[in-house]
């Protein structure tokens, strides 16, 4: 939110990663720019996470990144703690969530607050997600997915990120719920650009400019997100998926746009 760099925000460059001994990442490569939404996409397995992960300095255990070069703004964050990513402004959204079920929202939120990062934007945050608010006193455990979804993406709207990476934010959401979800992330990317894992192509067809395609730990397409959707022999390739990626009958989250 602070600075805007003149180059890629981040820079991923010949990422090799290796999980228990196995090679995971192959030498992945590809920048996130420093504005809108970067969809990082793949069929299941392919190392997505893995990738968001390492940028973050979160590898499961036994991970380790054994080549390539990670950069955040210019600087070299490659093996970096993810504290100090942290401190960096990189915001993260996980696949599950990370919502403390047993705590209210509020609580979700303070919790969040990082100190040295500013006044927290609760103004931002409540003006983007007005039903936060209103449950303020809920216990998270007790919302809806797509609601705990939109206090995982509010959490990491509070501090002055300057990334947020956000993992299958619609997984296992029913439609309308995707919807929603689809609409909060639209909202939170206006705020700051976002790294955003994602089948859902109908998803990624409204909100990303930027598209990077894993398969197999290495990049096999990155370009205009716009682009690769309008070529329904290139989705079908690298994506698997079905049919014509442009057109979902129901607006989002059509179950044919989502790759097994
Ligand atoms: N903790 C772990 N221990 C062993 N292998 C792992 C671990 N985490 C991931 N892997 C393996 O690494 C590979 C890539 O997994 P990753 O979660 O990065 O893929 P993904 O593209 O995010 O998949 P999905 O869409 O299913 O989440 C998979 O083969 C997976 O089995």
């Amino acid at each position: 939110m602070s600075r805007s760099p003149a180059g890629p925000l981040v820079t991923v460059d010949g990422l090799q990663v290796e999980i228990a001994g196995s090679r995971i990442l192959q030498g992945v490569a590809f920048d996130v720019p420093a504005t809108g939404v970067t969809a990082l996409m793949g069929r299941n397995g392919v190392g997505k996470t893995t990738t968001v992960r390492a940028i973050l300095g979160v590898l499961p255990e036994g991970g380790l990144i054994t080549g390539g070069r990670i950069a955040f703004d210019g600087d070299d964050i490659t093996r970096e703690a993810p504290h100090a990513t942290v401190r960096r402004g990189i915001g993260y959204a996980p696949e599950d969530r990370g919502v403390f079920g047993s705590l209210t929202v509020a609580e979700n939120l303070t919790l969040a607050e990082r100190r040295g990062a500013g006044r927290p934007a609760y103004d931002l945050v409540h003006d983007l997600f007005p039903d936060l608010r209103e449950r303020a006193r809920q216990r998270a455990g007790t919302l809806s997915g797509g609601q705990q979804q939109m206090l995982a993406l509010a959490r990491t709207l509070l501090n002055d990120n300057r990334l947020i990476v956000a993992d299958e934010p619609t997984k296992g959401l029913a439609p309308r719920v995707v919807r929603q979800v689809a609409e909060a992330l639209r909202r939170a990317a206006r705020a700051v650009p976002m790294l955003l894992v994602e089948q859902n192509l109908a998803v990624i067809r409204e909100l990303a400019q930027h598209a990077v395609v894993l398969d197999n730990g290495r990049v096999v397409h990155a370009g205009s997100a716009a682009e690769l959707l309008a070529d329904r022999e290139l989705t079908t390739t690298l994506l698997g998926v079905g049919r014509a990626a442009g057109t979902p009958r129901h607006g989002l989250a059509a179950e044919e746009d989502t790759p097994a």
